[in-house]
């Protein structure tokens, strides 16, 4: 394939992403989108539920097995190196707008808040969490975990050189602060139906489950290095006096 094309396929494919990650906004938050998770066929909720939770587990398999170097090895047999990141990033969101399309909803209503500061402070917070995801992929690397790092490489002819372990900002209070970013906005809400909480349990159970095999690479790349940080440094919610000296 040619430098160019696999440019602008590296590009496309970021502009999906980023418009699937805008939706999810709309989506979680029940405005701003044509289907939140609220909204959709009213179906028995036996189906509503294996529906969703199979539509977690596609883009959790999707978002997982496709991280691993394993699996990078044999798929880079078949699609090129460079755009590699690109396609991961692509079907990702592939994955994302099935969700969004085929979510089932389920309006039993598990907690709705009263009180209008509360409801204020949840809606900070949620925004919060946003903000906290978006600067954390900043702090790795934002380009390179989208894959455009790799197309200019390429497009340049230069060597992309891989990231060193590093434990900026957020990372010193806790070691996937993307993840406690998504953690607050799949949480910190002033309404809570059943179906909503199907998706923020789902995917919490995914995040769990997903940085296991994410740290199980990083001690494999960086050794006793990331096993002390791991040890000092909580995972998701950050302690008081456990941070990493880093
Ligand atoms: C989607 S990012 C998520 C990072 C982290 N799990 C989080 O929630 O903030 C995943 C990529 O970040 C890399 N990564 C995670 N922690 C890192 C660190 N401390 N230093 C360098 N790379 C890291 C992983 O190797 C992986 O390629």
């Amino acid at each position: 394939m040619s430098r160019t094309l696999i440019a602008a396929y590296g590009a496309a494919s970021y502009f999906v992403f980023l418009g699937t990650f805008l939706y999810l906004i709309g989506f979680i938050a029940g405005i701003a989108v044509p289907k939140g998770v609220d909204d959709g066929p009213l179906v028995a909720w036996p189906l509503a539920l294996a529906v969703n939770l199979g539509l977690i587990a596609l883009f959790g398999v999707q978002h997982s097995v496709m991280a691993r170097p394993g699996f990078k090895r044999l798929w880079t047999r078949v699609v090129p190196p460079a755009a590699e990141r690109s396609t991961y990033v692509l079907l990702s969101s592939v994955a994302l707008v099935v969700l969004y399309l085929a979510w089932l909803p389920m309006p039993s209503q598990v907690w709705s808040v009263e009180a209008s500061w509360l409801r204020g402070l949840l809606w900070a917070l949620f925004g919060l969490g946003w903000v906290v995801a978006l600067v954390s992929t900043f702090l790795i690397d934002h380009f390179d975990l989208f894959g455009l790092r790799q197309v200019w490489h390429h497009w340049r002819g230069t060597e992309c050189p891989s990231h060193p372990f590093k434990t900026p900002a957020l990372y010193h209070w806790v070691r996937h602060p993307l993840m406690t970013g998504f953690l607050m906005v799949f949480w910190l809400v002033p309404d809570m139906t059943v179906g909503h909480l199907v998706f923020s349990a789902g995917m919490t159970a995914y995040i769990v489950v997903g940085t296991l095999y994410e740290e199980r690479d990083l001690i494999a790349a960086f050794g006793e290095r990331y096993r002390r940080y791991a040890a000092s440094v909580p995972r998701f919610i950050p302690m008081p006096g456990r941070r990493t000296g880093e």
